[in-house]
């Protein structure tokens, strides 16, 4: 391209040097066109890359919004009355989820939720939690995605530990999974398809 463009150039120069121009203004007129040229070929690259990138996608699934952050608590109750009573949250009433050894009650905060979690049978991971944190503390957080399988195919590929070999159906009744918190600067990350 750039060897047609010279030569198209130089045909060009002539041209003008056959009409008499004075070579000066010659080369005003060649340098004009060699920019737009050279514009034209950025635009068309910018033109080309954008319609690459809107048809491969760079991930088969996204992530979403923040849907709740969970904390551990040792009395339910008390924790319960504190964002009720004390803070004038709107709060849930107390649900029990055997399947994951928790009962859960839902803080609604308008953009997103806290989840009290408390221990439900003697296999809880919220009652080895709360042994080694006796006051409580932050448990997960949980982030919404598009498409949870395309996740979990793409994290273990990525060498992120998913603590359930399938999704199970979590307090919203839609599917969840957990990802290891020494994979993920020491957070203990749940996702939810959305
Ligand atoms: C209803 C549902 C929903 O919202 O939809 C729920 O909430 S269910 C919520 C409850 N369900 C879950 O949590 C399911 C996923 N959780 C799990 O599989 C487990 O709890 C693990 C996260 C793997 C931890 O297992 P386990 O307590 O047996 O192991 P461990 O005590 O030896 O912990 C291994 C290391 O991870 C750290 N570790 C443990 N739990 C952690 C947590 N929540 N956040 C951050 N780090 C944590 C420990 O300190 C330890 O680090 P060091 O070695 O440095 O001391």
């Amino acid at each position: 391209a750039v060897l047609h463009c010279t030569s198209f150039l130089q045909d060009f120069s002539t041209f003008y040097l056959h009409l008499d121009v004075t070579p000066c203004l010659c080369v005003i007129l060649s340098f004009r066109l060699l920019t737009r040229l050279q514009t034209s070929a950025s635009t068309l690259r910018t033109l080309l890359s954008n319609s690459f990138s809107q048809n491969i996608p760079s991930c088969l699934w996204k992530l979403g919004r923040l849907n709740h952050v969970a904390i551990a608590v040792p009395d339910l109750d008390k924790a319960q009355s504190l964002y009720k009573d004390v803070l004038g949250a709107q709060v849930s009433e107390t649900v029990a989820l055997p399947e994951h050894g928790v009962y859960t009650v839902f803080v609604e905060l308008g953009n997103t939720k806290l989840e009290l979690l408390h221990p439900l049978g003697e296999k809880s991971p919220i009652a080895s939690f709360l042994q080694k944190n006796k006051t409580g503390g932050m448990h997960h957080i949980c982030i919404e995605v598009d498409d949870i399988k395309a996740a979990m195919a793409e994290l273990k590929k990525k060498k992120i530990r998913i603590l359930s070999e399938e999704p199970k159906i979590g307090a919203h009744g839609k599917p969840v999974i957990f990802l290891h918190p020494k994979d993920c600067h020491g957070v203990l990350v749940e996702l939810e398809q959305a």
